[in-house]
């Protein structure tokens, strides 16, 4: 199933076109609400429209597409259709995990040149601020992998199962080095395709996110990160509902 909903616009003159991938064909087993999460509704909207209007506003953004779970296609194209985000060119069934959706969207831009720029970003990530998608786009003006990323302020340990099954640490990095990812994370075309084509024909290919593809299969390809702000939470547990709504409302006070 599939729904085509805007027209593609013309190559902009001068500067490479940017799609913006809003991956949202997750089930959300950890919320455990009774559909996927990204159609729970936080501050009067759903969280993928929040998620797609956010793209929709950035002058810097050309075209949205959508890749939604294949059964619930129907409720974004209604969302899209009734917000008026006429920049959401076309709604498509994810895959069965996240680097599947991600390879959805891949295969939506093929006839799109390798210079254009694409930024794939989480549907539950509704917070994403405008200044983060005007830097992760202005990135990929010197460099063909970027991440948006912020400081851990926890210490971060790397835990294994002791000979009594318990959980003991085996390794602590050191703090100052570790950063979150979060989302967008944007890329040349081309340098996405080509990270993808060696990772889906890899039978061990495990990636919890885009810039960690490109690392893993492409390590000559600098990855360039950029500060992200901490408000950009991802919805994931029920716990995460309460403050993405707070911070969302007070956002929406603010302007
Ligand atoms: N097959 C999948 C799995 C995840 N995602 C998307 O990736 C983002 C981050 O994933 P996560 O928070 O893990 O969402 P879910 O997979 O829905 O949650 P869970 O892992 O708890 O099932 C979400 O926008 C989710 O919809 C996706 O597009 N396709
Ligand atoms: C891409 C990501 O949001 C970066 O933090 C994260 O890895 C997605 O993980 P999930 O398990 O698919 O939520």
């Amino acid at each position: 199933m599939e729904g085509h909903v805007g027209p593609t616009g013309p190559q902009p003159a001068g500067r490479p076109r940017v799609t913006a991938a809003v991956l949202a064909g997750g089930v959300g087993v950890r919320m455990g609400a009774p559909g996927p999460k990204q159609l729970m509704r936080l501050a009067g909207r759903t969280i993928i429209e929040h998620s797609i209007a956010a793209f929709c506003a950035a002058p810097e953004v050309d075209e949205v597409v959508v890749l939604m779970v294949a059964d619930r296609i129907t409720e974004v194209e209604q969302i899209v259709a009734s917000g008026g985000y006429t920049k959401v060119a076309r709604i498509a069934a994810g895959g069965t995990d996240r680097t599947g959706t991600s390879a959805a969207a891949l295969r939506l831009l093929q006839d799109r040149p390798g210079t254009d720029l694409v930024l794939l970003h989480d549907a539950v990530r509704p917070l994403v601020a405008p200044a983060t998608i005007a830097a992760c786009v202005k990135a990929l003006g010197r460099f063909g992998a970027v991440g948006v990323a912020v400081p851990s302020s926890d210490t971060v340990v790397e835990a294994e199962f002791g000979p009594d099954g318990a959980e003991v640490i085996r390794h602590v990095p050191p703090r100052a080095s570790l950063r979150r990812m979060q989302t967008p994370q944007g890329f040349r075309l081309d340098v996405i395709r080509s990270a993808y084509a060696l990772a889906l024909a890899d039978p061990a290919l495990v990636a919890t996110d885009d810039c960690g593809v490109v690392l893993r299969y492409l390590p000559r390809e600098p990855v360039r990160l950029i500060a992200g702000e901490e408000s950009n939470i991802k919805v994931t547990h029920p716990g995460d509902v309460a403050v993405a709504e707070s911070l969302l409302r007070e956002r929406e006070g603010a302007s």
